[in-house]
């Protein structure tokens, strides 16, 4: 099963919901791992499960920059805020980053993120 991390800031929240509830289907044939208010919220108003790390600012990109590293995730969506100030933002470029190091398909927007899931999904 595809392993796939969701991300969301705050500004973007409702975009995520959005393409996750219209994804669901094919997002329910993979195992999630978010961000801990972006997992919240992903469950809840989503209704799937998703294994939360700590909330952004609390070290979440950190942990999920981690699975990254040990190559337990298959693609990335991080719906970033490109317009306001975040103070963890040494943690957000280091996550884009890692993405990076790894060869691991990162998506910051949600016309790529629909691209990225479905040639995903596709490669199984
Ligand atoms: O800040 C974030 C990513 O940088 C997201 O964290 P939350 O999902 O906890 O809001």
């Amino acid at each position: 099963m595809k392993r796939i991390a969701l991300i969301a800031h705050d500004e973007k929240k409702s975009v995520m919901i959005e393409f996750a509830k219209k994804n669901r289907d094919l997002l329910r044939e993979c195992d999630l791992v978010a961000t801990g208010t972006t997992g919240k919220l992903i469950n809840e108003e989503v209704g799937l499960p998703v294994e939360r790390m700590e909330s952004g600012p609390l070290g979440g990109d950190q942990m999920i920059g981690a699975e990254i590293a040990k190559e337990r995730v298959d693609g990335v969506i991080f719906l970033r805020d490109p317009l306001t100030a975040q103070p963890h933002e040494p943690d957000i470029t280091a996550l884009l980053r890692v993405c990076d190091v790894h060869n691991t398909p990162l998506a910051t927007n949600v016309a790529t993120a629909d691209i990225i899931l479905h040639g995903i999904i596709e490669k199984e």
